[in-house]
This record gives C-alpha cells, sequence and structure tokens, in this order.
C-alpha cells in the first residue's frame, strides 16, 4: 500500500475535480437515500388508512376517499421518479469528474515515465527487457488508472452510503439492522476471492495472448526463413500448441466467472429473506411497521452493490499497488549519466583528448577499453581500425557520454565532457551508429530526425552528400517516401546512407562515422569519401572501419586490440610497420583483386 503513495501528488495535482466528484457522490446518495423513505411513508399511510377505508360505508365518500388516495400516491410516484432522476444525474457528474481525473493521472502517470526513460542511461536499457518497459507503461499505468478512478469512487460512495444508510437502519430496528446485514461481509469475502482467482487467471490468459502475439509476430517477420527451410508446419504446429494452452484457460476463466453472478444472487437472496422473515416477525410484535419493513428490503438492495464493491475494490487497490510498486522501481533509478552541477555551455571546435580511460561493462565484467590515451587535433581526421570487439564503438560512445569511463578522463578543447550539459555536447557531436534505425516515417522525416528544423533544401543536400540522393529521387514519392514496415523496404546500403545523411545533416564539428559504409559497394563507397573529403575540410573526424580507406588520406590511423593502441601514424608509416596493419591492408588488396578478375 505504501507504493501507492507516490501517487498522492496527482490527486493533490487535481485537488478541485476530486474534491468535486466527492460531494457529487455524496449528493448523489443523498437523493437516492430519499427514496426507500418515502416508499416507507407510502407503505405506513396505506396501513394507517386502509381501515379507516373499510369502515366508510358511503360510497361516494369511497370514490372520494380513492380519489384522494390516487393523488397522494401519484404524488409519491412522481417524487420518487424526480429523486431517482437527480440521484442519477449527480452520478453522471460524479462519473464525469473522478474518472475523468483518473484518466489525466493516467496521462501525466504514462508521461512521467516515458520521460524517466528517456533519460536513463544506456546500462539501464542493457538490464531490463523491452517488453518489461513497455508493460510497465501499458498494462500497470491501466491498472493503478483502476485504483485512481474506479476504486475511489466506488470506494468513497461505499463509505459514504454505507454510513448514511446504517445509521438509518440503526434507528428503526437494531436487531433486524445486524441479521439482515449479517450474509453481506461474506458477499464482500466471496467477491474478494472470487475477483483474486479470476484475476490471476486472466493474468496468466494475458501472458499466453502475448506470447501468441509474439509467434504470429516473429513468424512474419521471419516468413522468408521458414518458407526456404520448409517449416510452415513446425511453425503452425507452434502456434497451435500455443493456442491450445490459451483456450484451456479461457475456458476456465469462464467456468469461474459463471460461479460470480449465482454467488452474488445467492448472498442478496438471502439477506433479502432474513429480512422479510425476521422484519415480518417485528412487525407482528409492533416494534416496526410495514412501511420500515418495505424500506428495509430497499436498503438491503441498495448495500449489496457497496458490500459487492468492498471485494471488488480490495483486490483493485492490490493490484494498483503492486503495479505502482513495479513503477517505482523504474521511477527511483536514477540515470548514471548527468549533468555536472557547475557544467557550462561551450563551442566545441574539435580537439578531443582521452587520458588514461579504462571502461568496463559493469553488467558483464569485459574491460573494453584500457589505459587509452589519445589526441585528435581540431580539424584532424582520424581512422580506427580494429578487429571485431576491440572497443572501437565503446570509444565513440564514451566520447558522446552514453557511458562515463570508470579511470581515466576525456576532455574536448581541454574541457573535461563532464563538465559540458549533455545536451550541449551531444547536439555539437554527430555519431553515425553502427546499427541503423530508421523509423517508420518519411525519407525527409528520418533524415531531419537530427535537426528538426532543417529546410528541405539541406536535407536534400546532406541526402547528396551521403551519395543517397539518386537512389530517393527514384522512388515515385522522392523523399516523401515512406519507410518501415508499411513503406518501401530500403537495401542495407540506403539505409546506412540516409543514416549519414541524417549525421551531416547537424553540420557540426565534430563527427564519429561507427562502420556506417558496410553495406555499401566499393564504388558508392569511393563516391562517399570524395564527398566526405569536401565536407570534412574543417571539421574534426574519427572514422570508425574494418575496411582500409586508402584514397582518405587520414592524419592519424590508430589500430586497437582488446582495448588498447597497437600501432598508430598514416598510411605509410603503418604499412612501413609490418604489423596488423600492413597485414590487413594487402588482404584488401588481394580481395579486391581477386573480385576484379572475377
Ligand atoms: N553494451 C555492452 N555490454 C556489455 N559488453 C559490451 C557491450 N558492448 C560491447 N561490449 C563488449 O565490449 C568489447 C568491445 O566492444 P565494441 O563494440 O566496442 O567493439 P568493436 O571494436 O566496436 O567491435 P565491432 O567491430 O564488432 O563493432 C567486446 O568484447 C564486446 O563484447
Amino acid at each position: 500500500m505504501k507504493h501507492l503513495a507516490s501517487l498522492n501528488k496527482y490527486f493533490v495535482r487535481y485537488k478541485w475535480r476530486f474534491l468535486l466528484g466527492l460531494l457529487f457522490t455524496a449528493v448523489s446518495i443523498v437523493f437516492s437515500i430519499f427514496q426507500p423513505i418515502m416508499v416507507r411513508q407510502i407503505f405506513d399511510l396505506l396501513e394507517q388508512n386502509l381501515d379507516s377505508y373499510h369502515l366508510i360505508d358511503h360510497t361516494s365518500l369511497k370514490t372520494a376517499f380513492r380519489g384522494h388516495f390516487s393523488a397522494v400516491l401519484a404524488f409519491y410516484g412522481v417524487t420518487i421518479l424526480l429523486l431517482a432522476l437527480l440521484s442519477g444525474f449527480f452520478m453522471f457528474l460524479q462519473r464525469q469528474t473522478l474518472i475523468v481525473m483518473s484518466r489525466h493521472i493516467e496521462y501525466d502517470l504514462k508521461n512521467e515515465i516515458y520521460e524517466h526513460y528517456q533519460k536513463l542511461h544506456l546500462g539501464f536499457y542493457k538490464m531490463n527487457r523491452t517488453g518489461d518497459l513497455m508493460s510497465r507503461i501499458t498494462e500497470d499505468v491501466s491498472r493503478v488508472r483502476m485504483y485512481v478512478g474506479p476504486a475511489v469512487m466506488y470506494a468513497t460512495r461505499t463509505i459514504i452510503m454505507m454510513v448514511i444508510i446504517l445509521w438509518l437502519m440503526m434507528n428503526v430496528n437494531a436487531e433486524l439492522t445486524l441479521y439482515t446485514l449479517s450474509p453481506l461481509p461474506f458477499l464482500a469475502l466471496t467477491i474478494y476471492y472470487v475477483n483474486r482467482i479470476i484475476h490471476k487467471k486472466s493474468e496468466k490468459i494475458q501472458a499466453q495472448l502475448s506470447n501468441i502475439t509474439s509467434i504470429s509476430q516473429e513468424s512474419y517477420s521471419g516468413i522468408r526463413v521458414i518458407k526456404s527451410y520448409i517449416q510452415e508446419d513446425a511453425s503452425a504446429k507452434h502456434f497451435e500448441d500455443a493456442s491450445e494452452e490459451y483456450k484451456q484457460s479461457s475456458i476456465s476463466l469462464a467456468k469461474t466467472d459463471a460461479l460470480y453472478q449465482p454467488a452474488m444472487m445467492l448472498m442478496i437472496g438471502l439477506s433479502v429473506i432474513i429480512t422479510i422473515f425476521i422484519g415480518g416477525m417485528q412487525v407482528i410484535k409492533g416494534n416496526i411497521t410495514v412501511g420500515n419493513l418495505a424500506e428495509f428490503v430497499i436498503y438491503v438492495n441498495m448495500l449489496t452493490f457497496p458490500f459487492f464493491s468492498i471485494g471488488w475494490v480490495a483486490s483493485m487497490i492490490q493490484r494498483a499497488a503492486a503495479s505502482q510498486q513495479r513503477i517505482n522501481e523504474f521511477l527511483d533509478v536514477q540515470p548514471e549519466i548527468q549533468d555536472a552541477p557547475n557544467a557550462q555551455d561551450v563551442d566545441i571546435k574539435g580537439h578531443v583528448r582521452f587520458e588514461d580511460v579504462r571502461f568496463m561493462y559493469t553488467h558483464t565484467g569485459i574491460t573494453a577499453l584500457n589505459d587509452f590515451n589519445l589526441e585528435i587535433k581540431p580539424g584532424e581526421k582520424v581512422a580506427i581500425i580494429g578487429r571485431t570487439g576491440s572497443g572501437k564503438t565503446t570509444l565513440a560512445q564514451l566520447l558522446i557520454r552514453m557511458f562515463d569511463p570508470q579511470q581515466g578522463r576525456i576532455t574536448i578543447d581541454g574541457i573535461d565532457i563532464k563538465q559540458i550539459p549533455l545536451h550541449s555536447l551531444r547536439t555539437q557531436i554527430s555519431y553515425v551508429p553502427q546499427d541503423v534505425f530508421l523509423f517508420s516515417d518519411t525519407i525527409t522525416n528520418n533524415i531531419r530526425f537530427s535537426t528538426p528544423s532543417a529546410e528541405q533544401e539541406t536535407v536534400q543536400l546532406a541526402a547528396r552528400q551521403a551519395s543517397v540522393e539518386k537512389d530517393i529521387l527514384q522512388f515515385p514519392a522522392g523523399f516523401e517516401t515512406e519507410i518501415g514496415e508499411r513503406g518501401v523496404t530500403l537495401s542495407g546500403g540506403q539505409k546506412q546512407r540516409i543514416s549519414i545523411a541524417r549525421g551531416l545533416l547537424k553540420n557540426p564539428n565534430l563527427l564519429v562515422f561507427d562502420d556506417c559504409l558496410s553495406a555499401v559497394d566499393a564504388r558508392t563507397e569511393k563516391e562517399i569519401i570524395g564527398n566526405l573529403y569536401a565536407y570534412l575540410q574543417h571539421k574534426t573526424a574519427i572514422i570508425i572501419t574494418h575496411r582500409i580507406f586508402a584514397l582518405f588520406s587520414f592524419d592519424k590511423i590508430i589500430v586497437l586490440d582488446e582495448g588498447k593502441i597497437i600501432e598508430q601514424g598514416t598510411h605509410n608509416e603503418l604499412l612501413a610497420n609490418n604489423g596488423y596493419y600492413a597485414e590487413l591492408y594487402q588482404r584488401q588488396q588481394k580481395n579486391e583483386q581477386e573480385s576484379i578478375s572475377e
């Protein structure tokens, strides 16, 4: 329950709506309470006047009596109808305030979680599964909404109603009240337990349903592999098994559900029978009137829903508390990468230094960089080459502070990057990642992602510089072509070049290209390198690559192995060195010659 306390700030935020909702609830209940009182008065009137009516022996007097009595009854009937309408109207207002408030809270909470997710460091995403992140922002928030909306609404309704009705009943006859209410706590308990069983079963069904969804999603996206390995039958069997489990659980839930209503009706029926039986005896003894008995039967009916709500609300609160606990676990995680308190904006020129940097991925214990030192002067172009897993990407990630090194420091223009606000640092560095990620949107919007305010011409220029403009213009919708699941399927090389265009559009002084030409053919690679040469003239660039770009005259080439620099120098110096670089170069030359002769 303590976990739900973190939601109190929302009740404070929407206090007027909340208080108004409570007021409407109370008013609606008061109007509904008058109805049994009026019924009692009708019955009592009938009881008191029936004997006198029978004693009248004059026909015209009898007719006048009946006329008068009918008018009284009509008055009561209309009043009861009006009361019911008023009660219903205020109930409508109560839902309009409390349920609408819960929708506002749901919206705020989702945004709070989403914004928090955005601030969290990459390590957090490595530690938690995407499905888990998603279910907290969707399913858990929905359960919490059930608490801030319907549960709060029914709980307040129940409390107010029970207090008023119990007071009224006790005033009439305490003994009858106790007898009448005796089955109702069992009703609350039954509802509570049946609800728990239903929820457990529903959760199992939900998990099975998402399993079915992911099985089908995987088989649709992997349909080419399934077909090429002729695994259609196996795939169908896999789906059928999952569906069978789902069917069994759904049938089991339907059986429990079927118990729900009869159990409720049984308890209500029991209360009514007890009321009529014990109440009847009290009427005979003269302790209460027939009107009181009628009033009691209505009270019992009015109380059944509140008692039913107790069980329902209790299980709703339990589920919401568990969900809020899960949400709080994430909300309590502090981003490891944060702005230093004294961080100051700077205009980055591009003088980069790694000083004795050591970095280990804490969750795996892998040391990706060790005693790493490197200086890149403004305007220099540096290539980073090395075997797979040698730490090249890690180096780039450290520069844009996706992670912070455990030892040593990285400076830009002489300032420790921890002293530069994250936003300023990342705005002034273009990082073109190894894994291309394009959104299901138009090509223009994908390129513009790095600079939302960019003009269309600038977007087109960036595409030209990344040698992808011609490809884009071949599509009927050109730059407005939709890409992604329902749009055009791009080749790996086209995707990489769009990703490069996105990086170039930012036009910063410092750029990092992380192996982003791996899917591009040799001719296009030459073209892009030619374009980059002009583009990068006065900029600092780090180009991470598996291939040697002999055409690009790098100021420095760094060869990494197991997180350490094993060679560095210019192209010619490294060839003369006859080490890993020279070996890689010779292998590459040989491959190129072989492919030409083929
Ligand atoms: N997010 C991560 N969590 C844990 N370990 C990681 C992570 N990313 C990389 N590593 C490990 O750190 C080491 C360096 O990886 P890194 O990606 O920097 O190498 P790389 O030289 O860029 O490799 P490649 O050329 O294949 O991209 C590798 O052993 C890798 O397994």
